[in-house]
């Protein structure tokens, strides 16, 4: 993070010269600030046309063979990964009207027997790094809401892969998820994802990124660090 005054030179865009410029971060960080949870184990999944998923780990982990990567948060590490699967999937099946008046017709407790891998197109990034693997959305059975329950469970299986992924090289055990993005407002998927996950799943308070980077800015204006 850094702060620093505005020049001449962008004062002659508009803004004032005592306007407080901060560099912020990518979407999915700037989604799990906006959750204000900061302790080890707790975790923060953005639903939105991506699924990420951010852990705060006691020990640092990299493996680009999986796509994980971690990230510095104070003396503790940010890790995680970013799946291709996400909302955008649901984009190109249903419309947001539809996602919400079919998910009233899911049962979160009754396990999907429907096995998916839900991609936009070829490739996918974690928790398998594999450019060349190509989504599966069939068979698609003759009830739209069935349909809705073997993807979002679809879903929930390769979020929990990625927290046992994240586990198995060393990262700090995932206890509880906030959600943020889009998908947060679906209570169904919280659900089936809680059964899924096997730990409490939560929509955080704050589901948008743009919040957290705000929370950002307002510490890089206020300690210039
Ligand atoms: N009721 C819903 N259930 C599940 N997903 C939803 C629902 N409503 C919207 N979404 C998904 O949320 C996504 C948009 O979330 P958003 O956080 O704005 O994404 P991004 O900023 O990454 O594009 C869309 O791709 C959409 O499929
Ligand atoms: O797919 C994404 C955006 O479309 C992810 O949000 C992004 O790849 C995650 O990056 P980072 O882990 O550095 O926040």
């Amino acid at each position: 993070m850094c702060a620093h005054n505005m020049t001449t030179k962008y004062a002659l865009s508009g803004f004032s010269n005592d306007c407080v410029v901060c560099t912020g971060t990518t979407d999915s960080i700037a989604a799990f600030l906006a959750a204000r949870t900061t302790d080890p184990g707790k975790a923060v999944t953005s639903l939105g046309s991506t699924l990420a998923i951010k852990l705060v780990s006691r020990v640092r982990v990299e493996d680009a063979r999986f796509g994980v990567y971690s990230h510095r948060l104070d003396d503790q590490w940010l890790v995680g990964g970013a799946s291709n699967s996400g909302g955008v999937v649901l984009r190109q099946l249903f419309s947001d009207d539809q996602l919400v008046t079919l998910s009233r017709d899911i049962d979160p407790s009754s396990p999907s027997p429907l096995d998916y891998y839900p991609l936009p197109k070829k490739g996918e990034r974690f928790p398998v790094s594999d450019p060349d693997m190509e989504p599966r959305l069939e068979p698609r059975p003759d009830s739209d809401a069935e349909y809705l329950h073997g993807i979002l469970e679809s879903m929930a299986r390769i979020e929990a892969s990625g927290y046992k992924l994240l586990k198995e090289l060393g990262a700090t055990p995932v206890e509880e998820v906030f959600t943020a993005g889009g998908g947060a407002q679906n209570e169904k998927w919280t659900a089936i994802r809680e059964r899924v996950l096997g730990v409490p799943v939560w929509k955080a308070e704050q589901t948008e990124a743009a919040y957290g980077a705000a929370l950002l800015a307002l510490r890089g204006a206020t300690t210039g660090s």
